[in-house]
């Protein structure tokens, strides 16, 4: 099939380059000249695992190629995917910016009927809005129909997610093109959910809101855990063992950060709202995580009472492991609370550190390793769970800091090594070790 996909950030790059791999003609297109340049030399500029390889695989048997000219870009397609951003607006709605920016472009360009595909995140209503807005700026006599096709893919293992995921949602009002998509998704080999258009875009919303719930009420046991003498690893593995909770998504931590889960969630509340419907567990949910990314710098602050002057080193900047990328990453929060107390910040992250010094305030250090980050330190603080930093063993701390006391906001370390190596070890919902 010949396909144009419009936005190459994570998604519609991850898409553009399986769509291609599994044998479609295709072409993205972005705005941003600069990213097309770099991609057009087979360079990504995302840091995703196996996409490099896809990419110069594809680009070089003439599947996939890039473009900032919408003319040259939707020339010749039957399909365009739409994977443009949906950043959260500042009453917590999706901002349709760059949507409504896309469309203008699509209708103005069109020349033959064509199926446009919403990958981007957006609130429930919004694909037939999107027919609107392109049917009412079209230029040329054309067609169009329009199918919805969330994303489910995870930053960090998204070529992985794309072939391996748990489904493909398509939805559409229209049996014809609800076969269409079926017939390009084939390829994938994946379980495919056929749906409507806005129960395909209420389901993207209902999974990220449901995970998010996952992540904040594990959170809440580890807190409660801490408090009256539980460990939440024992709780949480006892609870996933059974099947209608499932073991993933129960790792307690300084809350969830991300492009997604905290605008998606007040999206969905924001939608509520529209609807006349309040959502006191998805609320709460977004209250709890906010003050979940304040627990470990709380612990700091109850153990020493003032930290001013003290130095800090931050272990791990992103969102998560295996990621560049600093939206809403808890270590934002983190270091400007320590900052605001008086500590001095060095941090360190294997790969985030170019994007976290756009970020982070200007006072933070960066360190090249983990070692220059806790050298001469009082406190180190693990943030991201990175397996560099997993793997890095708790009796090395003491060789490098004035005393090793370790925060882990990740639970990276077992409490059996923690009391063997002998550094002071607190962690999230567990008790502290040789404090
Ligand atoms: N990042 C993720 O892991 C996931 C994101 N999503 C959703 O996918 C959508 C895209 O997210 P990301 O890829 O993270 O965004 P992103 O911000 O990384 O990339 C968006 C891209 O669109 C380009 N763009 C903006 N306006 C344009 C226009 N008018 N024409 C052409 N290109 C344009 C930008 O230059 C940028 O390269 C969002 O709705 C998001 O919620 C869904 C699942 C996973
Ligand atoms: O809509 C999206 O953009 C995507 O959002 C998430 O993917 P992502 O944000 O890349 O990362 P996750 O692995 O889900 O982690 C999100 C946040 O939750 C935190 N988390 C995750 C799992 C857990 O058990 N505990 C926990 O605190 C992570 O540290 C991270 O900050 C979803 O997992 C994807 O399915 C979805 O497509």
């Amino acid at each position: 099939m010949e396909i144009s996909v419009i936005g190459t950030g994570y998604v519609g790059l991850v898409t553009g380059v399986c769509l291609a791999h599994i044998g479609n003609k295709v072409t993205c297109i972005d705005i941003d000249e600069e990213k097309i340049n770099t991609l057009k030399s087979g360079i990504s500029p995302i840091y995703e695992e196996g996409l490099t390889e896809l990419l110069q695989e594809n680009i070089n048997n003439g599947n996939l190629d890039f473009t900032s000219d919408y003319k040259e870009g939707l020339a010749g397609k039957k399909f365009v995917y739409i994977a443009v951003g949906t950043p959260q607006g500042e009453d917590g709605s999706a901002d349709l910016t760059y949507i409504d920016k896309a469309c203008e472009s699509i209708a103005q360009h069109l020349e033959e009927n064509t199926v446009i595909v919403t990958k981007s995140t957006v609130p429930v209503g919004t694909n037939e809005y999107i027919k609107g807005k392109i049917e009412s700026n079209l230029i040329n006599e054309v067609t169009i129909k329009i199918a919805s096709n969330p994303e489910f893919l995870r930053q960090g293992s998204a070529v992985y997610d794309t072939f391996n995921g748990d489904r493909i949602v398509v939805g559409s009002d229209d049996e014809e093109t609800l076969n269409l998509l079926e017939k390009i998704n084939e390829g994938f080999k994946l379980p495919i959910v056929r749906t409507d258009l806005r129960s395909a875009e209420m389901i993207k919303y209902a999974s990220n809101a449901f995970l998010a719930t996952k992540i904040s009420f594990i959170n809440e046991m580890a807190n409660l855990s801490e408090k009256i003498g539980a460990n939440i690893d024992h709780v949480a593995k006892g609870m996933g063992m059974d099947k209608r909770i499932g073991n993933s998504f129960l790792n307690a931590g300084i809350g969830y950060g991300g492009s997604c889960f905290p605008k998606d969630t007040r999206a969905i509340i924001s939608i509520g709202k529209k609807a006349q419907y309040d959502m006191p567990i998805l609320e709460n949910v977004v209250d709890a995580n906010e003050r979940q990314r304040d627990i470990l710098v709380d612990k700091v602050l109850k153990k020493y009472k003032d930290i001013s002057g003290k130095k800090v080193a931050v272990l791990g900047l992103a969102f998560k492991p295996n990621t560049d990328d600093m939206r809403e990453a808890p270590s934002i929060s983190v270091t400007n609370k320590l900052l605001a107390n008086g500590a001095i910040v060095t941090a360190y992250d294997p790969v985030a550190t170019d994007n976290a010094k756009e970020v982070l305030s200007s006072q933070v250090k960066f360190a090249k390793s983990i070692e220059d980050a806790i050298d001469g330190a009082d406190i180190a603080m693990i943030l991201t769970e990175w397996a560099e930093i997993k793997a890095y063993p708790l009796e090395s701390y003491k060789n490098y800091m004035n005393q090793a006391v370790i925060f882990d906001g990740r639970n990276c370390h077992s409490l059996e090594l923690a009391k063997e190596s002998g550094a002071v070890y607190h962690s999230i919902g567990r008790p502290s070790m040789n404090d």
